[in-house]
């Protein structure tokens, strides 16, 4: 048979470590797929660039256009990022009758719906598993492996580069912008590493795990979304002592009223595995009613983890190439008429247990100002602690974990405890989870 023919629009970390993977595992990949997978034509900006792999026998141009338009290839494989060019390139590659696989989760979380609506209509399939946890086959797990499940609720690691810079500021002590530079040179980092540290790259994620395990259509604007930028390493310092460690985390619940969408810093007890999950490393608890809870690990980034589930989409598109359309699995896990339009809830309406850490003035009656405020607002303390003031300093810090309480309220307490003359500054919170 005749091979299969890609066109690759990228040469950068991902698509350097693509043809490096599809090149020396061709024997084992061609077993696999039942045909042979060649590369027939690659984009890139600049032809001259060293690259982290060799493309002897492979066409390179500078027009990705003429790749989408070229009548001999078969499968698209986007590896450029960003939303434009790479959204008009998959449009027009499926117009052209092209599978599309692709890493870019921007591209998917911000415009999925209208690019699976148009592979629909043409009977093309767009594969994405690089683009959730790099190198963990999370959307393959859940679309299939789990898909005789109810998904109660999931919660996943799924940046790296935040993940590399909180172990790195736990274990060593390290400057986050000295490790975020070092992220940045591993090729972890996005082109613009606010996306990563701002906790936008994990929404990405998160939009579409929530997709494909609640079966809603793609949703980022209505993502809660904090980075890590303002944890400190006194707030890991404190967490630690008392049992925690904090991790970005995105988490996807199915709540009584809605759905909840969001991604924050937060404490997990240190007992659970996935508090231990470090580095690059990325991780997925998934809770479904039959299966229970199931922990997915692996390489969130890099050029050959994330090589690794492009290479396996790209077998799979080869492996589905003559099926009917209407026999394939669903982009989204759930058929397109069967998408719910169940509501995501706003972050007030949320219930989580906090770390709160606060600035008090050190003399007598100060705590039981700010504990009677939480009481009359019906907030339980679970743990407090109180540090010896910092050299020179009149206010000391005070840390305390609340029981499970209602966003809007624990605002309201907030405020009242801001208010008061002896409390300095802002109240500091970080969600709490116990993942149980
Ligand atoms: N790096 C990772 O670990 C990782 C992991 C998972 C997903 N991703 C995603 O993979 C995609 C690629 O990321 P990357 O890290 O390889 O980025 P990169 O910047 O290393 O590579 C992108 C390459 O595309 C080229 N490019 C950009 N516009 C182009 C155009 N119009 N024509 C031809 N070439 C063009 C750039 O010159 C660059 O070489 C992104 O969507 C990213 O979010 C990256
Ligand atoms: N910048 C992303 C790459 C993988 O998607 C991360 O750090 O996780
Ligand atoms: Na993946």
């Amino acid at each position: 048979m005749k091979p299969v023919n890609i066109g690759l629009l990228g040469l950068g970390t991902v698509g350097g470590g693509t043809v490096k993977v599809l090149k020396r595992n061709a024997d084992e990949i061609t077993r696999r797929a039942g045909r042979e997978i060649h590369i027939g034509v690659v984009a890139a900006r600049d032809l001259n660039r060293s690259r982290i792999c060799d493309t002897a026998g492979i066409r390179l141009t500078t027009d990705p256009y003429e790749v989408v338009t070229d009548p001999g290839v078969d499968i698209v494989v986007e590896l450029i990022g960003g939303l434009e060019p790479a959204k008009d390139l998959v449009m027009r590659a499926l117009d052209a009758g092209k599978h599309v696989v692709t890493a870019n989760k921007m591209l998917i979380a911000l415009h999925g719906n209208e690019i699976f609506a148009k592979a629909s209509e043409k009977g093309r399939m767009v594969a994405f598993e690089a683009a959730v946890a790099g190198g963990i086959p999370i959307i393959k797990a859940l679309r299939e492996g789990l898909s005789g499940n109810k998904v109660e609720w999931l919660a996943g690691i799924i940046n790296g580069t935040c993940n590399f810079i909180l172990t790195e500021m736990r274990e060593k002590g390290r400057d986050f912008r000295d490790v975020l530079k070092e992220a940045q040179a591993l090729g972890y980092a996005e082109s613009d590493p606010t996306f990563d540290v701002e906790g936008i790259d994990a929404a990405h994620k998160l939009t579409i795990l929530a997709s494909i395990a609640f079966g809603i259509p793609l949703q980022f604007d209505r993502v809660w979304t904090e980075g890590i930028s303002s944890v400190t390493s006194l707030d890991v310092a404190y967490a630690e002592t008392l049992g925690y460690r904090i991790k970005l985390l995105g988490i996807a619940r199915r709540a009584e009223k809605g759905i909840e969408l969001r991604v924050h810093p937060t404490l997990i007890p240190e007992r659970r595995l996935i508090a231990n999950v470090n580095g690059v490393m990325n991780a997925v608890l998934v809770k479904g009613d039959a299966v229970g809870p199931t922990l997915f690990y692996g390489a969130g980034a890099g050029a050959e983890p994330t090589a690794s589930s492009v290479v396996a989409d790209i077998i799979d598109v080869v492996r589905t190439l003559t099926s009917d359309p209407e026999n394939r699995v669903p982009h989204l896990a759930f058929q397109p008429e069967a998408i719910s339009d169940i509501p995501i809830l706003p972050i007030e309406d949320i219930e989580t247990a906090y770390y709160l850490r606060l600035s008090a003035e050190d003399r007598p009656g100060v705590l039981a100002d700010v504990t009677r405020i939480l009481a009359d607002h019906n907030i339980s303390i679970e743990a407090i602690i109180q540090k010896e003031p910092p050299n020179g300093e009149s206010h000391l810090p005070v840390i305390m974990l609340t029981q499970k309480v209602q966003e809007r309220k624990l605002n309201d307490a907030i405020r009242e405890i801001e208010a008061l003359p002896v409390i300095g500054g802002p109240v500091k919170r970080i969600r709490l989870e116990t993942l149980g």
